[in-house]
């Protein structure tokens, strides 16, 4: 008699629960161990009042019912699928225990009717599909376009270089990129990304150096809307790179505390929007590039160490342009724009003289300021080669008349074989001694050395 006092007190507690639960969509039926109903809120579900079938066994109540064996069997039935009067319901079945002993089974509907339930799905799929959508959308957005064969050299250190990156491509290891400004960081960063397995995500690029700090922080994680912003949200570049690459450029102006932020996500690589507690995980690739010492900036505490040992796992020193002057003539190439005004102008090249001033420039601002001279010069040129005349003025300073084969202007020339003639006299004059040859030409013996070696004098003139 014992368990029935405790299904009586159950009843109680589900009368109580049925006013403050949502019953719209919920019902209960509990059933003593011989399957008699002791309780019934499936009113609204198949119109039958309580009154009318408490004490009625549930298996004269309810079609295709098995609570009355789940009050024998005590084994618990979830999740299953009831067909009710031609309605089908998702059911739940479980035993009711006093004591360690079976006295009756409760039975639960979640869904009034699977229709309700397939047209959940339905809206669920329909969001994951725009979701789908939307991220094939944000990765056409942020395409990276460039490839390895975009990296044009014939420098054999780049070429090296790039086979490199084509290996490292393949990793998803933090990477370093490492050169002057216009050298191909960038470049090289898309490329990389487009050679390993993130190529159909996102490649974002971020500018630390051009995001004020303040907003560099929203920029990278994201914001969930709350009271104090308006209840805007945005979503930050790191949750966006998802499955691709965040291009962190100009790592070195990031500020100390955004390194300590960034590299908190490193490591755990999880990150807390601002306004959220939700931790964000964060699945992308680190590709950063920097033209700064960072070693001086690590010891002027201007650079995490940890931060710096974090992303430099991969190094690539992308060499200035300056020391692969033999890839000039090809990005020559490949930089002028083949069109202007809409004309096409295939065959449009640099001319022999040109490309002699070209080799003469140190380049400081690399391969960006070569395009941009060849930019200037196919808009300024109307025939079919690129001459001096047509660079910008700062390049006339090396066209100081027609130069020689070796790219020497015909002045720089000049001056050499004067010196050369006066050098070869002097030692003529002094049977080869070179410290009397100096005292004659009024210099220093160290300076008749290097003009000797510079300019491939022969010195033995003692027979
Ligand atoms: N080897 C190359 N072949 C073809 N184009 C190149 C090469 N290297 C650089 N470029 C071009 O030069 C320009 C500058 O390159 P990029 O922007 O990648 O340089 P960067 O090192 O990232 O510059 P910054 O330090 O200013 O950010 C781009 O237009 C790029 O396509």
């Amino acid at each position: 008699m014992e368990h029935e006092l405790y299904l009586e007190k159950l009843k109680s507690s589900i009368n109580i629960l049925s006013d403050i639960l949502d019953t719209e969509n919920y019902g209960m039926c509990i059933v003593d161990r011989q399957g008699r109903i002791v309780v019934w809120n499936y009113e609204r579900f198949f119109h039958l009042r309580a009154s009318e079938v408490l004490g009625k066994p549930v298996t004269e109540v309810l079609e295709n019912t098995r609570l009355h064996i789940v009050a024998k069997t005590g084994k618990k039935e979830l999740f299953q699928l009831q067909k009710i009067n031609g309605t089908n319901v998702i059911a739940n079945r479980i035993p009711i225990l006093y004591h360690g002993e079976i006295i009756g089974a409760a039975g639960t509907i979640i869904f009034k009717d699977t229709r309700e339930l397939g047209e959940l799905y339905s809206r669920i799929e329909k969001v994951e599909n725009s979701f789908k959508a939307y991220r094939s959308e944000i990765a056409q957005m942020y395409r990276a376009k460039y490839t390895f064969n975009d990296i044009h050299t014939e420098n054999d250190k780049m070429i090296s270089l790039k086979e490199f990156c084509q290996v490292v491509a393949q990793s998803d290891a933090s990477i370093l990129i490492r050169g002057e400004s216009g050298t191909g960081k960038e470049l090289f960063a898309q490329a990389i990304h487009n050679g390993g397995a993130s190529a159909s995500y996102p490649f974002i690029s971020i500018d630390c150096a051009a995001i004020p700090k303040k907003q560099l922080e929203a920029e990278l994680f994201g914001y969930e809307g709350t009271l104090f912003n308006g209840g805007e949200t945005k979503i930050g570049k790191l949750e966006l790179a998802d499955q691709g690459t965040v291009f962190l450029d100009e790592l070195g102006s990031m500020s100390l505390d955004m390194q300590a932020k960034l590299l908190r996500v490193l490591e755990t690589r999880e990150f807390e929007k601002s306004g959220s507690n939700k931790k964000t995980v964060f699945k992308a690739r680190v590709i950063a590039a920097t033209n700064e010492d960072l070693e001086k900036a690590i010891e002027e505490k201007r650079f995490r160490r940890d931060l710096y040992y974090r992303i430099n796992v991969i190094p690539v020193q992308i060499p200035p342009l300056r020391e692969r002057m033999n890839d000039l003539p090809r990005l020559c190439r490949v930089l002028i724009p083949h069109s202007r005004y809409g004309y096409s102008r295939k065959n449009l090249n640099v001319a022999d003289s040109t490309m002699k001033i070209l080799f003469q420039h140190s380049w400081p601002g690399n391969v960006r300021e070569l395009r941009n001279v060849l930019e200037r010069a196919a808009i300024v040129c109307s025939s079919q080669e690129i001459l001096p005349e047509h660079l910008p003025e700062y390049l006339q300073k090396y066209n100081s008349g027609p130069a020689n084969a070796d790219g020497k202007s015909a002045y720089r020339q000049e001056i050499e074989n004067l010196e050369r003639r006066l050098i070869q006299n002097a030692l003529q004059n002094n049977h080869g001694n070179k410290m009397e040859a100096a005292r004659q030409l009024g210099i220093q013996r160290s300076l008749l050395y290097k003009k000797i070696s510079d300019l491939d004098i022969k010195t033995d003139y003692s027979k």
